[in-house]
């Protein structure tokens, strides 16, 4: 990324009056990268359509198209071509930028290319934790090599056929190890049984999420003891899937609801799904909204009083950013636990959230698993993002209730929403 947009100051918009909107969201990133991964591994074409165009799918689609599966992004709807299960021997290089979904899910998948594939990221991508992962693939006699052996950059060694088999790992520090060893075991000769043996693993929803769409493809998943899959080895059925919006990138909009005094209405909000972005309406419930789910969609309404919240984030954390920057504006004190896994997300949250909102006035306490907030008067400034797109859209939530706040490198956003700052002012009333 290059250094002037990196440090470039937005002006948050300030609401001056309740915002009323209906606002559509792109398509969900976690589903997004899923389904891809799936279709270039089916046993036929498919289209993953509706699917979100952002850097994180981008790049998804990208590794999957070097990898020997094409995927045609020209469209709404992206055509998946398989290719990559006894395909070409190519030595290959994928950019995993800052995606999580990148950097886990797609080494495993490397592993069944005949060929040499080199993988690398953003300099911060290289901090993330990922060797459970290439540990794990060892194990099941992948040959992986890279300077550090634990993180990027790395090399995976694909021989065309990967045996599979019986693997230990500690998940607690991301979810996704374990979907990603999920998502390209039905291409393994033995499947895979994964055990998780360490503190809980956080982001349950999401290896939920996993296993939902490998079934829906006809793969056999066996979740039924807790901290242990078992995938069986078979066919991932080609099939055409419509991608849900992306309810987490929703927070910002619905919180806006609450700083706002007004309402917010995301349309095509799923009455059922595996989503760990639907927590947001039991969360902004208590937080002191009105919401209301039914055939126009989710609204969120702002009743004058925000909230505090005591709530165990661990199953979904990657709605942390925003909720602590709600409960900044909030009226009573706020506990948010069980994220200590977040220091692993684009930068460490809780420091990052700590250092700006205490920047902008916040009575902020950094734990090692959380964030307690107690209210304070806020006032404006500069919110850095540390190449976060959480971090930005927690810099606009509090700038939509405090005059003055600058959020810096507000593109950081299109890691998962291209064009969020257009979307964000059009908002407001001029
Ligand atoms: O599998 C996924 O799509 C994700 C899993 C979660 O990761 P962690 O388990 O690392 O929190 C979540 O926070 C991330 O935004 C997306
Ligand atoms: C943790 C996140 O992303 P990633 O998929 O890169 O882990 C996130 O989007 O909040």
């Amino acid at each position: 990324m290059d250094r002037a947009a990196e440090t470039e100051l937005w002006s948050a918009p300030r609401a001056l009056e309740p915002v009323r909107a209906r606002v559509e969201l792109p398509g969900s990133k976690s589903l997004t990268n899923r389904e891809l991964v799936l279709a270039a591994l089916a046993n036929g074409p498919g289209e993953v359509r509706r699917a979100l165009r952002s850097r994180d799918t981008e790049l998804m689609a990208a590794a999957l198209t070097t990898l020997g599966s094409p995927v045609d992004t020209s469209g709404a709807d992206w055509a998946v071509r398989p290719g990559i299960i006894g395909g070409q021997a190519v030595p290959a290089a994928v950019d995993c930028g800052l995606a999580g979904t990148v950097m886990r899910f797609v080494p495993p998948v490397a592993a069944l290319c005949a060929a040499d594939v080199a993988f690398d990221g953003d300099p911060h991508a290289r901090t993330r934790p990922m060797g459970e992962v290439l540990t794990a693939l060892r194990s099941l006699g992948v040959d992986v090599g890279g300077p550090d052996g634990d993180r990027l950059p790395f090399t995976v060694h694909g021989t065309g056929a990967v045996r599979g088999g019986t693997v230990v790992i500690d998940a607690s520090a991301s979810s996704q190890f374990v979907s990603a060893l999920l998502l390209a075991a039905p291409a393994y000769e033995e499947g895979i049984d994964v055990r998780h043996d360490g503190k809980p693993v956080p982001s349950l929803p999401h290896i939920e999420m996993t296993v939902a769409c490998l079934r829906a493809r006809g793969v056999e998943v066996d979740d039924s003891d807790a901290n242990r899959w078992q995938v069986a080895p078979g066919p991932i059925a080609a099939r055409d899937v419509a991608i849900e919006p992306d309810l987490s990138n929703a927070a910002p909009f619905l919180m806006l609801a609450l700083t706002s005094g007004g309402s917010v209405t995301v349309p095509g909000w799923p009455s059922s799904t595996t989503q760990a972005g639907d927590a947001l309406r039991d969360i902004l419930a208590r937080m002191g909204a009105e919401v209301i789910l039914d055939e126009d969609g989710l609204t969120v309404t702002g009743t004058g009083t925000i909230s505090g919240i005591d709530a165990d984030l661990h199953d979904v954390g990657e709605l942390a950013p925003a909720i602590a920057a709600l409960a900044a504006l909030a009226d009573s004190p706020s506990h948010l636990r069980g994220i200590a896994h977040i220091r692993g997300h684009e930068t460490d949250r809780l420091a990052a959230l700590a250092t700006e909102l205490t920047g902008l006035g916040a009575a902020v306490t950094e734990h090692d698993d959380g964030l307690s907030l107690a209210p304070a008067p806020l006032h404006g400034g500069v919110f850095r993002t540390y190449a976060d797109h959480r971090m930005a859209h927690a810099g606009v939530i509090v700038g939509s209730a405090v005059d003055d706040v600058q959020v810096e490198d507000i593109t950081t956003t299109s890691k998962t929403f291209p064009g969020f700052e257009h979307v964000w002012a059009g908002l407001f009333p001029r």
